[in-house]
C-alpha cells in the first residue's frame, strides 16, 4: 500500500540522543556532541512539516541505559500527550537503536508514528547519510499511522521487532534477519508492504519514571530498576558467568546458546537453580537468524525450557533483554503470570512450533 500525504501542515517532533549522526571528531575519535537543533539543521525538511526539537540527552549509543531509555520512553509519552503532534522522530545512536526502538514499541500505544533514524557517517561531513535520513524518517513521521514504532534508514522502513544492526559500518546497517522489511520510500510516498504484528501494548512503567525522575534519583532508581544480564554459550562454557550474574543481582538473565538455543546440562542445572531463586530466563541464540526451538536434549532447550527458560522466538539478544525488562517492569502478581506476560512479548511472527512442526 502505498501512503502519501496532502498539504495539512504536519508537526513533528525530533527528539535527539546523540549518536553518530551529531558525532563530531575529538582529536582522538568521534563522539556525540551536535545539539538536535544542529542536527536538523543539516537535513531537508519534506514540504508542510514544521519540526520542533527536543534535546534529551547526547551520547554514543553503547551508552545507553535503562534509566536514559526510561527517559526517551516519558518524553514521548508527554510529546504525544499533545494532539497538535502528528508524529516523532527519534535520531539516535546505531548500535543500540534496535534496543530502544524495541523497548518503546513494546509501550506503544498510539496510532501516531515514533520513527526512529540515525547515521553510520559522522555529523558535518560531506558524504554524511544522517541529513537524508533524517528527512526520510520526517516524511514517514508525516504521513504513516498505525504502524508501531518504526525505523527508517537508507531509504527503507523497518518494524521496530525483530530489525537489528546486521552491518557494522554499511549505510543499511539495520534488517530482521528473520522476516521482512516493512516498506520504503521513494518519490514523496511511503511504500508499505506489510503491517508490523505486535503484541498489545504494556502500560507505562509508571513506578520506573517515577523512580528516575524522582528526587532521591539514583538510589531510588537502583532500587526500582531491576538489573537484566545477557550471559553467551559458547565451547568449554561453563556455569560461572551465569552464576556471577545471579550472584551480582540480575532478576533476569538472557542465555544466548548455540544453535537452535543450546548449552549443556550443567547451564541447564544453573537455569533451574536461578528460576527455583525467583530469576526470570530468556533463552535466545547467537546465531544470525530463525528462532531458538525445542529439539536437542543434553542440554539443549528441550532442558532449558525444562528449567524453567522462556524461549526468545525470533528475538536476538539485545530485544529478548528489552522484552524482558519490559515484563519485570510491569506490574505483575506471580513469577506464572511474569511468564504468561514474557512469552506473549517475546513471540514474534516467525513461530518455534511451527519448524518444529516440519522438523518433525
Ligand atoms: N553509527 C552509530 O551511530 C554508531 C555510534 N557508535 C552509536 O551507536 O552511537
Amino acid at each position: 500500500m502505498k501512503w502519501t500525504r496532502d498539504a495539512r501542515p504536519r508537526r513533528i517532533v525530533v527528539i535527539s540522543t546523540g549518536g553518530t549522526i551529531a558525532s563530531r571528531w575529538t582529536g582522538s575519535g568521534y563522539a556525540a556532541d551536535a545539539s538536535g537543533d544542529d542536527v536538523v539543521a543539516t537535513a531537508a525538511v519534506p514540504d508542510h512539516v514544521d519540526v520542533e526539537v527536543l534535546d534529551l540527552f547526547n551520547v554514543n549509543s553503547s551508552r545507553m541505559t535503562t534509566d536514559r531509555q526510561l527517559r526517551l520512553l516519558a518524553a514521548v509519552h508527554e510529546t504525544l500527550a499533545d494532539p497538535g503532534v502528528d508524529g516523532i522522530v527519534v535520531t539516535h545512536g546505531t548500535d543500540t537503536l534496535e534496543e530502544s526502538a524495541f523497548f518503546l514499541d513494546l509501550h506503544h500505544s498510539d496510532p501516531r508514528p515514533v520513527v526512529f533514524t540515525g547515521a553510520q557517517r559522522p555529523f558535518g561531513t560531506g558524504d554524511g547519510d544522517g541529513p537524508g535520513n533524517l528527512y526520510d524518517a520526517l516524511q514517514v513521521a508525516a504521513t504513516v499511522h498505525g504502524l508501531g514504532v518504526l525505523v527508517v534508514f537508507d531509504g527503507l522502513v523497518h518494524a521496530a521487532r525483530g530489525t537489528v544492526k546486521t552491518r557494522t559500518l554499511d549505510s543499511d546497517p539495520f534488517a530482521d534477519p528473520s522476516g521482512r522489511r516493512v516498506g520504503r520510500l521513494g518519490f514523496g510516498q511511503v511504500d508499505v508492504e506489510r503491517e508490523p504484528e505486535r503484541p498489545a501494548p504494556l502500560p507505562l512503567p509508571e513506578a520506573a519514571i517515577a523512580a528516575i525522575t524522582s528526587t532521591a534519583g539514583a538510589a531510588d532508581a537502583r532500587r526500582v530498576l531491576p538489573r537484566v544480564d545477557i550471559v553467551m554459550h559458547h565451547s568449554d562454557n561453563d556455569p560461572v558467568l551465569f552464576e556471577a550474574a545471579v550472584a551480582a543481582g540480575a532478576r533476569g538473565i538472557v542465555l544466548v546458546g548455540t544453535g537452535a538455543g543450546n548449552a549443556t546440562p550443567e547451564i541447564a542445572d544453573a537455569v533451574a537453580r536461578a528460576v527455583r531463586d525467583g530469576v526470570h530466563v530468556v533463552l535466545s541464540t547467537r546465531v544470525a537468524s530463525g528462532p531458538v526451538a525445542e529439539v536437542y536434549t543434553g542440554g539443549g532447550a528441550v532442558d532449558l525450557a525444562a528449567a524453567g527458560a522462556v524461549l526468545a522466538g525470533t528475538l536476538r539478544p539485545g530485544q529478548a533483554r528489552m522484552a524482558l525488562l519490559a515484563g519485570l517492569l510491569a506490574e505483575s502478581t506471580s513469577p506464572e503470570r511474569r511468564n504468561q506476560l514474557l512469552r506473549t512479548l517475546l513471540e514474534g511472527p516467525v513461530r518455534a512450533e511451527s519448524v518444529l512442526a516440519v522438523a518433525h
